[in-house]
Protein backbone atom coordinates (compact mmCIF):
# COMPACT_ATOMS: atom_id res chain seq x y z
CA UNK A 1 0.00 0.00 0.00
CA UNK A 2 1.28 3.27 -1.05
CA UNK A 3 2.47 5.64 2.78
CA UNK A 4 -0.83 7.82 3.57
CA UNK A 5 0.75 9.67 6.48
CA UNK A 6 2.12 13.63 6.45
CA UNK A 7 3.86 15.48 8.60
CA UNK A 8 3.34 19.16 9.32
CA UNK A 9 5.47 21.52 10.47
CA UNK A 10 5.01 24.92 11.17
CA UNK A 11 8.20 26.60 12.50
CA UNK A 12 7.98 30.11 14.40
CA UNK A 13 10.69 32.20 15.20
CA UNK A 14 11.16 30.66 18.48
CA UNK A 15 8.17 27.65 18.54
CA UNK A 16 8.09 24.59 16.30
CA UNK A 17 4.40 23.09 15.99
CA UNK A 18 3.86 19.76 14.20
CA UNK A 19 0.85 17.33 13.43
CA UNK A 20 1.29 14.14 11.81
CA UNK A 21 -1.82 12.94 10.07
CA UNK A 22 -3.49 9.96 8.32
CA UNK A 23 -4.61 11.08 4.27
CA UNK A 24 -7.00 8.58 4.35
CA UNK A 25 -9.45 10.02 6.65
CA UNK A 26 -7.29 13.31 7.62
CA UNK A 27 -6.78 11.82 11.45
CA UNK A 28 -4.27 13.13 13.63
CA UNK A 29 -1.68 10.41 15.38
CA UNK A 30 0.15 13.13 16.80
CA UNK A 31 0.58 16.54 17.93
CA UNK A 32 3.09 18.92 19.71
CA UNK A 33 4.69 22.11 20.17
CA UNK A 34 8.32 23.04 21.38
CA UNK A 35 8.18 25.93 22.71
CA UNK A 36 11.32 29.38 23.55
CA UNK A 37 13.76 27.49 21.26
CA UNK A 38 17.02 29.46 21.51
CA UNK A 39 16.15 30.13 25.33
CA UNK A 40 17.29 27.78 28.56
CA UNK A 41 13.84 26.90 29.05
CA UNK A 42 12.42 25.47 26.21
CA UNK A 43 9.97 22.93 26.59
CA UNK A 44 7.99 20.03 24.36
CA UNK A 45 4.64 18.92 24.59
CA UNK A 46 4.09 16.21 22.61
CA UNK A 47 0.71 13.94 22.22
CA UNK A 48 -0.05 11.09 20.70
CA UNK A 49 -3.45 10.74 19.90
CA UNK A 50 -3.62 7.00 18.89
CA UNK A 51 -2.81 6.09 22.39
CA UNK A 52 -4.08 9.55 24.42
CA UNK A 53 -0.33 9.43 25.69
CA UNK A 54 0.88 13.16 26.74
CA UNK A 55 4.31 13.80 27.73
CA UNK A 56 5.87 17.63 28.58
CA UNK A 57 10.17 17.84 29.59
CA UNK A 58 11.79 21.05 29.84
CA UNK A 59 15.49 21.87 29.06
CA UNK A 60 17.28 23.81 26.78
CA UNK A 61 16.76 23.33 23.18
CA UNK A 62 19.73 25.38 21.02
CA UNK A 63 18.06 25.72 17.85
CA UNK A 64 15.45 24.68 15.19
CA UNK A 65 17.64 21.67 13.88
CA UNK A 66 17.78 20.50 17.38
CA UNK A 67 13.90 20.89 18.10
CA UNK A 68 13.28 18.90 15.26
CA UNK A 69 15.52 15.83 16.32
CA UNK A 70 13.95 16.22 19.71
CA UNK A 71 10.23 15.73 18.08
CA UNK A 72 11.93 12.89 15.73
CA UNK A 73 12.61 11.25 19.01
CA UNK A 74 9.05 11.82 20.66
CA UNK A 75 7.00 10.63 17.31
CA UNK A 76 9.94 7.37 17.83
CA UNK A 77 8.60 6.61 21.47
CA UNK A 78 5.21 6.14 19.95
CA UNK A 79 6.59 4.14 16.73
CA UNK A 80 5.20 7.15 14.08
CA UNK A 81 9.34 7.71 13.72
CA UNK A 82 10.50 9.61 10.84
CA UNK A 83 12.15 6.43 9.34
CA UNK A 84 8.16 5.30 9.13
CA UNK A 85 7.40 3.59 5.49
CA UNK A 86 4.25 5.08 6.12
CA UNK A 87 5.64 8.52 6.35
CA UNK A 88 4.39 9.60 2.35
CA UNK A 89 5.76 13.54 2.60
CA UNK A 90 6.89 16.19 5.22
CA UNK A 91 4.85 19.45 4.92
CA UNK A 92 6.66 22.41 5.43
CA UNK A 93 4.82 26.34 6.55
CA UNK A 94 7.24 28.59 4.50
CA UNK A 95 5.60 32.51 5.40
CA UNK A 96 7.25 34.23 2.63
CA UNK A 97 7.10 33.02 -0.89
CA UNK A 98 7.39 36.18 -2.41
CA UNK A 99 5.76 36.46 -6.23
CA UNK A 100 7.56 33.34 -7.29
CA UNK A 101 5.59 30.92 -5.46
CA UNK A 102 1.89 30.74 -5.84
CA UNK A 103 1.43 26.74 -5.16
CA UNK A 104 2.76 24.37 -3.07
CA UNK A 105 5.84 23.02 -4.21
CA UNK A 106 8.22 20.65 -3.72
CA UNK A 107 11.29 21.86 -2.24
CA UNK A 108 14.68 21.17 -4.11
CA UNK A 109 18.05 23.21 -3.77
CA UNK A 110 16.80 26.06 -5.81
CA UNK A 111 13.72 26.02 -4.42
CA UNK A 112 15.44 26.27 -0.91
CA UNK A 113 17.91 29.09 -2.32
CA UNK A 114 14.70 31.12 -2.88
CA UNK A 115 13.76 31.13 0.02
CA UNK A 116 16.84 31.94 1.35
CA UNK A 117 16.63 34.98 -0.64
CA UNK A 118 13.72 36.11 0.99
CA UNK A 119 14.71 36.11 4.50
CA UNK A 120 15.07 40.35 4.45
CA UNK A 121 11.06 40.20 4.01
CA UNK A 122 10.17 37.36 6.88
CA UNK A 123 13.54 37.94 9.07
CA UNK A 124 11.67 36.35 12.07
CA UNK A 125 9.83 33.26 9.84
CA UNK A 126 11.74 32.36 7.11
CA UNK A 127 15.26 31.66 8.26
CA UNK A 128 13.24 29.22 11.03
CA UNK A 129 11.52 27.67 7.53
CA UNK A 130 14.48 26.59 6.53
CA UNK A 131 15.94 25.08 8.90
CA UNK A 132 12.98 22.73 9.50
CA UNK A 133 12.95 21.68 5.69
CA UNK A 134 16.78 21.28 6.25
CA UNK A 135 16.67 19.09 9.25
CA UNK A 136 13.76 17.18 7.89
CA UNK A 137 15.69 16.26 4.39
CA UNK A 138 18.75 15.12 6.05
CA UNK A 139 16.87 13.00 8.58
CA UNK A 140 14.68 11.55 5.31
CA UNK A 141 16.34 12.49 2.15
CA UNK A 142 14.44 10.39 0.51
CA UNK A 143 10.90 11.74 1.39
CA UNK A 144 9.38 14.84 -0.75
CA UNK A 145 9.53 17.62 1.20
CA UNK A 146 6.86 20.36 0.23
CA UNK A 147 6.66 24.13 1.03
CA UNK A 148 3.03 25.55 1.54
CA UNK A 149 3.29 29.36 1.75
CA UNK A 150 1.63 31.76 3.44
CA UNK A 151 1.78 34.17 0.43
CA UNK A 152 0.17 31.74 -1.40
CA UNK A 153 -3.54 32.44 -1.29
CA UNK A 154 -2.71 36.20 -1.40
CA UNK A 155 -1.69 36.19 -4.92
CA UNK A 156 -5.19 37.28 -6.08
CA UNK A 157 -5.19 40.49 -4.93
CA UNK A 158 -5.79 43.05 -7.58
CA UNK A 159 -2.55 45.57 -8.58
CA UNK A 160 -4.90 47.98 -7.01
CA UNK A 161 -4.87 46.51 -3.66
CA UNK A 162 -1.42 44.81 -3.78
CA UNK A 163 0.54 47.96 -4.86
CA UNK A 164 2.09 50.72 -2.41
CA UNK A 165 2.07 54.14 -3.92
CA UNK A 166 5.30 54.54 -5.15
CA UNK A 167 7.57 55.04 -8.23
CA UNK A 168 6.90 51.10 -10.09
CA UNK A 169 10.16 51.24 -11.17
CA UNK A 170 11.62 51.41 -7.87
CA UNK A 171 8.79 49.31 -6.15
CA UNK A 172 9.72 46.25 -9.18
CA UNK A 173 13.52 46.36 -8.61
CA UNK A 174 13.23 45.97 -5.19
CA UNK A 175 9.97 43.59 -5.53
CA UNK A 176 8.29 45.99 -2.88
CA UNK A 177 4.33 45.23 -2.86
CA UNK A 178 1.86 43.79 -0.58
CA UNK A 179 2.47 40.10 -0.53
CA UNK A 180 0.27 39.40 2.76
CA UNK A 181 0.41 36.37 5.57
CA UNK A 182 -1.70 33.61 7.20
CA UNK A 183 -2.97 32.97 3.66
CA UNK A 184 -3.53 28.94 4.53
CA UNK A 185 -5.60 30.32 7.21
CA UNK A 186 -7.33 32.75 5.35
CA UNK A 187 -7.91 30.09 3.10
CA UNK A 188 -9.24 27.44 5.38
CA UNK A 189 -11.61 29.55 7.76
CA UNK A 190 -13.09 31.22 4.26
CA UNK A 191 -13.81 27.76 3.15
CA UNK A 192 -14.87 26.72 5.98
CA UNK A 193 -16.84 29.81 7.19
CA UNK A 194 -19.29 28.87 3.29
CA UNK A 195 -19.67 25.53 4.61
CA UNK A 196 -21.13 26.75 7.93
CA UNK A 197 -23.55 29.04 5.84
CA UNK A 198 -24.24 25.88 4.14
CA UNK A 199 -23.46 27.86 0.93
CA UNK A 200 -20.65 27.39 -1.60
CA UNK A 201 -17.51 29.68 -1.55
CA UNK A 202 -17.52 30.90 -4.53
CA UNK A 203 -21.60 32.43 -3.45
CA UNK A 204 -19.83 34.41 -0.49
CA UNK A 205 -17.86 37.64 0.48
CA UNK A 206 -16.24 37.04 3.73
CA UNK A 207 -13.92 39.23 6.12
CA UNK A 208 -11.65 36.59 7.72
CA UNK A 209 -9.93 37.97 11.43
CA UNK A 210 -7.21 36.12 11.80
CA UNK A 211 -6.36 37.30 15.74
CA UNK A 212 -3.11 35.24 17.02
CA UNK A 213 0.05 36.18 18.37
CA UNK A 214 0.33 38.08 14.42
CA UNK A 215 -2.64 39.23 13.30
CA UNK A 216 -4.37 39.71 10.09
CA UNK A 217 -7.73 40.34 8.02
CA UNK A 218 -8.36 39.80 4.90
CA UNK A 219 -11.57 40.31 2.49
CA UNK A 220 -12.44 37.11 0.60
CA UNK A 221 -14.70 37.74 -2.59
CA UNK A 222 -16.41 34.55 -4.28
CA UNK A 223 -13.34 32.78 -2.29
CA UNK A 224 -10.87 34.73 -3.78
CA UNK A 225 -8.26 36.87 -1.65
CA UNK A 226 -9.05 40.45 -2.95
CA UNK A 227 -7.09 42.87 0.42
CA UNK A 228 -5.30 41.92 3.17
CA UNK A 229 -3.72 43.63 5.86
CA UNK A 230 -0.16 42.43 5.99
CA UNK A 231 1.82 43.74 3.10
CA UNK A 232 5.40 43.50 1.99
CA UNK A 233 6.42 41.87 5.63
CA UNK A 234 4.23 40.39 8.70
CA UNK A 235 4.12 44.13 9.79
CA UNK A 236 1.74 46.14 8.48
CA UNK A 237 -1.80 45.95 9.33
CA UNK A 238 -3.99 45.58 12.53
CA UNK A 239 -2.32 45.80 16.22
CA UNK A 240 -0.26 42.42 17.23
CA UNK A 241 0.93 40.76 20.20
CA UNK A 242 4.30 42.38 19.69
CA UNK A 243 4.14 44.33 16.10
CA UNK A 244 2.82 47.78 15.30
CA UNK A 245 1.00 47.48 12.27
CA UNK A 246 -0.14 50.71 10.76
CA UNK A 247 1.89 53.71 11.62
CA UNK A 248 3.16 56.36 9.53
CA UNK A 249 6.28 55.98 7.72
CA UNK A 250 8.05 59.00 8.63
CA UNK A 251 7.92 57.28 12.63
CA UNK A 252 10.63 55.77 11.20
CA UNK A 253 13.00 58.57 9.84
CA UNK A 254 12.07 60.34 12.96
CA UNK A 255 13.37 57.84 15.32
CA UNK A 256 16.43 57.44 13.17
CA UNK A 257 17.28 60.82 12.52
CA UNK A 258 16.13 62.77 16.03
CA UNK A 259 15.82 59.56 18.30
CA UNK A 260 19.03 58.51 17.33
CA UNK A 261 18.62 54.97 16.81
CA UNK A 262 19.75 52.66 14.24
CA UNK A 263 17.76 50.60 11.32
CA UNK A 264 18.13 47.60 13.14
CA UNK A 265 16.87 48.82 16.55
CA UNK A 266 13.69 50.24 15.21
CA UNK A 267 13.16 47.21 13.18
CA UNK A 268 13.26 45.38 16.79
CA UNK A 269 11.06 48.16 18.39
CA UNK A 270 8.23 47.45 15.56
CA UNK A 271 8.43 44.00 15.31
CA UNK A 272 9.55 42.56 18.92
CA UNK A 273 8.55 45.13 21.38
CA UNK A 274 5.50 47.01 19.99
CA UNK A 275 1.81 45.91 19.60
CA UNK A 276 0.21 45.43 22.83
CA UNK A 277 3.32 44.28 24.20
CA UNK A 278 4.76 47.35 23.99
CA UNK A 279 1.40 49.34 24.84
CA UNK A 280 0.95 47.94 28.59
CA UNK A 281 3.32 45.27 28.88
CA UNK A 282 1.50 42.15 28.43
CA UNK A 283 1.15 40.12 24.63
CA UNK A 284 -1.46 37.77 25.95
CA UNK A 285 -5.27 38.76 25.54
CA UNK A 286 -5.66 36.69 28.81
CA UNK A 287 -3.67 38.73 30.56
CA UNK A 288 -4.58 41.47 29.34
CA UNK A 289 -8.38 41.10 30.43
CA UNK A 290 -7.37 39.87 33.49
CA UNK A 291 -5.77 43.60 34.11
CA UNK A 292 -8.73 45.29 32.96
CA UNK A 293 -10.79 43.35 35.13
CA UNK A 294 -8.85 45.00 38.15
CA UNK A 295 -9.12 47.91 36.48
CA UNK A 296 -5.60 48.57 35.18
CA UNK A 297 -5.73 51.64 32.72
CA UNK A 298 -3.26 50.87 30.76
CA UNK A 299 -4.23 47.21 29.51
CA UNK A 300 -7.96 49.34 28.64
CA UNK A 301 -6.09 51.56 26.81
CA UNK A 302 -3.92 48.57 24.67
CA UNK A 303 -7.37 46.90 24.70
CA UNK A 304 -9.11 49.91 23.22
CA UNK A 305 -6.12 50.61 20.70
CA UNK A 306 -6.49 46.81 19.39
CA UNK A 307 -10.13 46.94 19.20
CA UNK A 308 -9.98 50.67 17.27
CA UNK A 309 -7.86 49.46 14.76
CA UNK A 310 -9.52 45.84 13.74
CA UNK A 311 -12.76 47.80 13.44
CA UNK A 312 -11.54 50.41 11.12
CA UNK A 313 -10.64 47.05 8.98
CA UNK A 314 -13.73 45.46 9.09
CA UNK A 315 -15.05 49.28 7.97
CA UNK A 316 -12.66 49.26 5.42
CA UNK A 317 -13.08 45.61 3.64
CA UNK A 318 -16.91 46.22 4.27
CA UNK A 319 -16.18 49.14 1.21
CA UNK A 320 -14.07 46.49 -0.57
CA UNK A 321 -16.85 44.06 -0.61
CA UNK A 322 -19.50 45.77 -1.69
CA UNK A 323 -21.43 43.07 0.25
CA UNK A 324 -20.71 40.73 3.24
CA UNK A 325 -22.10 37.47 4.01
CA UNK A 326 -20.33 37.04 6.92
CA UNK A 327 -17.12 38.50 9.44
CA UNK A 328 -15.41 35.11 10.91
CA UNK A 329 -13.01 35.54 13.71
CA UNK A 330 -9.74 32.91 14.18
CA UNK A 331 -6.64 32.08 15.69
CA UNK A 332 -5.96 31.60 19.22
CA UNK A 333 -7.27 35.48 20.17
CA UNK A 334 -10.35 35.12 17.50
CA UNK A 335 -11.57 32.05 18.60
CA UNK A 336 -11.07 32.11 22.58
CA UNK A 337 -11.76 35.78 23.48
CA UNK A 338 -15.58 36.63 22.86
CA UNK A 339 -15.08 40.73 24.87
CA UNK A 340 -13.00 41.38 21.26
CA UNK A 341 -15.17 39.77 19.09
CA UNK A 342 -18.40 41.55 20.57
CA UNK A 343 -15.99 44.57 20.84
CA UNK A 344 -15.17 44.82 16.98
CA UNK A 345 -17.97 44.81 15.84
CA UNK A 346 -20.03 47.15 18.78
CA UNK A 347 -21.93 49.99 17.12
CA UNK A 348 -22.11 48.60 13.52
CA UNK A 349 -25.68 47.56 13.80
CA UNK A 350 -26.14 49.93 10.63
CA UNK A 351 -23.81 47.63 8.31
CA UNK A 352 -25.67 44.73 10.16
CA UNK A 353 -23.42 43.66 12.59
CA UNK A 354 -23.94 42.35 15.70
CA UNK A 355 -23.48 39.75 18.38
CA UNK A 356 -25.76 37.86 20.30
CA UNK A 357 -24.15 38.10 24.07
CA UNK A 358 -25.23 34.55 25.20
CA UNK A 359 -24.09 32.89 21.94
CA UNK A 360 -20.60 35.16 21.83
CA UNK A 361 -20.52 33.52 25.41
CA UNK A 362 -20.39 30.02 24.26
CA UNK A 363 -16.78 28.10 24.67
CA UNK A 364 -17.04 24.93 21.81
CA UNK A 365 -14.31 23.50 19.99
CA UNK A 366 -16.48 23.98 16.72
CA UNK A 367 -17.39 26.40 13.46
CA UNK A 368 -20.57 28.48 14.76
CA UNK A 369 -22.75 31.63 14.56
CA UNK A 370 -22.50 34.49 17.26
CA UNK A 371 -24.95 36.66 15.87
CA UNK A 372 -28.14 37.05 16.12
CA UNK A 373 -30.92 34.48 14.62
CA UNK A 374 -31.47 36.15 11.17
CA UNK A 375 -28.92 39.29 11.27
CA UNK A 376 -28.06 40.14 7.97
CA UNK A 377 -24.25 39.42 7.93
CA UNK A 378 -23.31 36.27 9.74
CA UNK A 379 -20.71 36.83 12.56
CA UNK A 380 -18.84 33.41 13.21
CA UNK A 381 -15.98 32.10 15.36
CA UNK A 382 -14.45 29.50 12.66
CA UNK A 383 -11.17 27.55 14.14
CA UNK A 384 -8.44 27.38 12.06
CA UNK A 385 -6.75 24.65 11.04
CA UNK A 386 -3.36 25.47 9.47
CA UNK A 387 -1.58 22.08 9.93
CA UNK A 388 -5.00 20.05 8.13
CA UNK A 389 -4.84 22.65 4.98
CA UNK A 390 -1.14 22.21 4.95
CA UNK A 391 -1.59 18.45 5.26
CA UNK A 392 -4.47 18.38 2.43
CA UNK A 393 -2.44 20.30 0.11
CA UNK A 394 1.52 18.18 0.61
CA UNK A 395 -0.78 14.93 -0.15
CA UNK A 396 -2.49 16.43 -2.95
CA UNK A 397 0.77 17.16 -4.75
CA UNK A 398 2.70 13.85 -3.84
CA UNK A 399 0.32 11.52 -2.09
CA UNK A 400 -0.91 8.44 -3.28
CA UNK A 401 -3.67 9.51 -6.81
CA UNK A 402 -1.72 12.77 -6.81
CA UNK A 403 -1.18 12.39 -10.64
CA UNK A 404 -4.89 11.60 -10.85
CA UNK A 405 -6.81 14.36 -8.88
N1 LIG B 1 -8.58 31.68 26.24
C1 LIG B 1 -8.03 32.73 25.64
N2 LIG B 1 -8.58 33.96 25.79
C2 LIG B 1 -8.05 35.02 25.19
N3 LIG B 1 -6.95 34.98 24.38
C3 LIG B 1 -6.38 33.79 24.19
C4 LIG B 1 -6.88 32.60 24.80
N4 LIG B 1 -6.09 31.58 24.40
C5 LIG B 1 -5.14 32.10 23.59
N5 LIG B 1 -5.31 33.43 23.47
C6 LIG B 1 -4.50 34.38 22.70
O1 LIG B 1 -4.03 33.70 21.54
C7 LIG B 1 -2.65 34.02 21.32
C8 LIG B 1 -1.98 32.90 20.56
O2 LIG B 1 -2.69 32.69 19.37
P1 LIG B 1 -2.16 31.65 18.28
O3 LIG B 1 -3.14 31.69 17.17
O4 LIG B 1 -1.89 30.34 18.93
O5 LIG B 1 -0.84 32.38 17.89
P2 LIG B 1 0.43 31.99 17.05
O6 LIG B 1 0.01 30.89 16.09
O7 LIG B 1 0.76 33.26 16.36
O8 LIG B 1 1.46 31.55 18.04
C9 LIG B 1 -2.11 34.22 22.73
O9 LIG B 1 -0.99 35.07 22.71
C10 LIG B 1 -3.28 34.88 23.45
O10 LIG B 1 -3.23 36.28 23.27
C1 LIG C 1 3.11 35.70 9.29
C2 LIG C 1 2.90 35.72 10.75
O1 LIG C 1 2.71 36.75 11.34
O2 LIG C 1 2.91 34.53 11.37
P1 LIG C 1 2.74 34.26 12.93
O3 LIG C 1 1.39 34.75 13.30
O4 LIG C 1 2.87 32.75 13.02
O5 LIG C 1 3.85 35.00 13.61
MG1 LIG D 1 -0.37 31.19 14.08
Amino acid sequence: MSPTRVLVLNSGSSSLKYQLLDMRDSSRLAAGLVERIGEQTSRIRHTCLATGDSREHGGPIADHDAALKAVSQELSRDGLGLDSPELAAIGHRVVHGGMFFTEPTVVDDEVLAEIERLIPVAPLHNPANLTGIRTARALRPDLPQVAVFDTAFHTTMPESAARYAIDPKIADRHRIRRYGFHGTSHAYVSRATARLLGRAPEEVNVIVLHLGNGASASAVAGGRCVDTSMGLTPLEGLVMGTRSGDLDPAVIFHLARVGGMSMDEIDTLLNKRSGLFGLCGDNDMREIRRRIDEGDAEAELAFDIYIHRLKKYIGAYYAVLGRVDAVAFTAGVGENAAPVRAAAVAGLEELGLAVDPELNAVRADGPRLVSPAGARVAVAVVPTDEELEIATQTYALVGAGANNS
